[in-house]
């Protein structure tokens, strides 16, 4: 019998079917490719041709896009820095599950703050993939796909990453 945060009084249920017997099934092992980086810096366009990629070689994978994230499970979460705290561990707890049900979860979101990958990278030990889109800001607002940055400079959107709000690049990802 265990406490976790506000839940009280529950217990761990094991599972009849083992992560291996899954991993056997499948013919590959699951784990996440954390994709991070500015809004603009190509995130989304790695993780669509990565899974169209795994997709052609026989591989099951999964895309988890911040967008799309927020259109539903996140749509209560704004971009403040508790809430941005809160859409990266909600993300990475479902990117946990989905590795440990054997799928390859490439989780595409700006995820700005270093602690908050960290503390996924840290719920999957040896399945965490991280990959930096490091490109300039100047290049992104350049891009500028949605017209997001030009609102951000306009000062329509606050708190917009790389503008007004922080990003934290990776000191230790794997690319
Ligand atoms: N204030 C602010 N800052 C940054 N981005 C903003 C903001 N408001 C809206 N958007 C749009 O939301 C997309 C990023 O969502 P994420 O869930 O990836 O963000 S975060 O990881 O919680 O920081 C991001 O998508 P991408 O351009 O694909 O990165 C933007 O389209
Ligand atoms: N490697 C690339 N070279 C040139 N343009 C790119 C590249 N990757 C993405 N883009 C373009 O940059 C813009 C932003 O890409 P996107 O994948 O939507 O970024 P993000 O998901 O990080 O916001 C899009 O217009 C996309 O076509």
């Amino acid at each position: 019998m265990s406490t976790m945060g506000n839940s009280t009084n529950i217990f761990w249920q094991e599972s009849p079917v083992g992560k291996l017997e899954r991993q056997k099934l499948l013919n590959q092992k699951g784990c996440v490719v954390w994709i991070t980086g500015l809004s603009g810096s190509g995130k989304s366009t790695l993780a669509c041709s990565l899974s169209r990629e795994l997709h052609t070689r026989g591989k099951l994978s999964y895309i988890l896009d911040g967008d799309n994230v927020r259109h539903g499970l996140n749509k209560d979460l704004g971009f403040k820095a508790e809430d941005r705290t809160e859409n990266i561990r909600r993300v990475g707890e479902v990117a946990k599950l989905f590795a440990d049900a054997g799928l390859i979860c490439i989780a595409s979101l700006i995820s700005p703050y270093r602690k908050d990958r960290d503390a996924c990278r840290a719920m999957l030990p040896d399945a965490f993939i991280e990959v930096f889109m490091n490109m300039p800001l100047a290049l992104c607002e350049e891009r500028d796909p949605k017209g997001l940055y030009k609102l951000a400079r306009a000062g329509k959107i606050k708190g917009f990453t790389g503008i007004d709000d922080p990003y934290e690049p990776p000191l230790n990802c794997e690319n």
